[in-house]
């Protein structure tokens, strides 16, 4: 029995990179959308959006002197590639996806209109959401938090990296330790960089938990939407 009947995944798009040096790997979307579908099984809804970051992140071309917001549009369009290939997967595997996007190219895919989207998330449909929040100086993890927010979603399961919130970035300090739960002022006033600071703002203030799990680990989505002991769970 899944413990959500709704849910705001927001997927990593570094991790869809797999073993390779940028893009999308196959096998890896196949795998994600696996998980995907098995949730889908079990009747949960189902919205999603994806990262950028194994294609482009702003900061990286703020770094080598772009303008700042010029270059968050293309981490923008980045992600609307990403969203794409995420629901042509999604398709393949008999799982029936839409699009929608925060920026206006309707050759490509439909605008993100809210009361649509919550007429596909009733109908079964996974929604996607692309591009963002739709605009410069956010994160995908903010657009997770506020499109989550906006459709009702009961949590947003963060699929990352890593495989929860630790007392330092694990990546770069071996001698981290895992929080299973820790609070939205805990992790903001520690300054955790899992999900940054406006994204946990918005759920904070919204009262919209968040639970931190590893993309990597076979099972670990089903698991956190039958409510199992998985990853950290971020709590007002
Ligand atoms: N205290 C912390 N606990 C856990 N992870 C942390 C912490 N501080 C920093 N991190 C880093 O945050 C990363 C996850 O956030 P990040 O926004 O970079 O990735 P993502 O959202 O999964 O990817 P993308 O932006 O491509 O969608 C982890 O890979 C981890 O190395
Ligand atoms: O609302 C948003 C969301 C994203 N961006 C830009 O896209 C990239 C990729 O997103 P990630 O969350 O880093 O995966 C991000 O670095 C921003 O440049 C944005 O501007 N507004």
């Amino acid at each position: 029995m899944p413990a959500y009947k709704r849910i705001l995944l927001k997927l990593s798009g570094e991790a869809l990179m797999g073993d390779d040096a940028f893009g999308i790997n196959r096998a890896t979307i196949v795998r994600m959308v696996e998980e995907i579908a098995e949730v889908t099984r079990l009747g949960v809804e189902v919205a999603i959006v994806i990262g950028g970051g194994n294609i482009f992140r702003g900061v990286a071309g703020g770094s080598v002197g772009m303008d700042r917001a010029t270059a968050d549009y293309m981490g923008m369009l980045a992600t609307v590639m990403n969203s794409l290939a995420l629901a042509d997967a999604l398709e393949k595997a008999g799982v029936v996806a839409r699009v929608m996007s925060a920026i206006a190219i309707e050759q490509v895919v439909e605008p993100y209109v809210r009361p649509k989207a919550l007429q596909y998330l009733e109908e079964g449909k996974v929604v996607v959401f692309a591009a963002g929040t739709g605009n410069p100086f956010f994160t995908t993890d903010t657009a997770a938090a506020l499109r989550g927010a906006e459709i009702g979603a009961e949590i947003v399961l963060k699929a990352t990296k890593v495989d929860g919130v630790y007392t330092a970035d694990p990546k770069k300090d071996p001698s981290a330790t895992r929080y299973s739960a820790i609070s939205f002022d805990e992790a903001m006033v520690k300054n955790l960089q899992v999900m940054d600071a406006t994204a946990f703002a918005l759920c904070r203030d919204q009262k919209l938990p968040v639970k931190v799990f590893s993309i990597f680990k076979p099972g670990a989505l089903r698991n956190v939407v039958l409510g199992g002991d998985e990853g950290t769970l971020v709590h007002v």
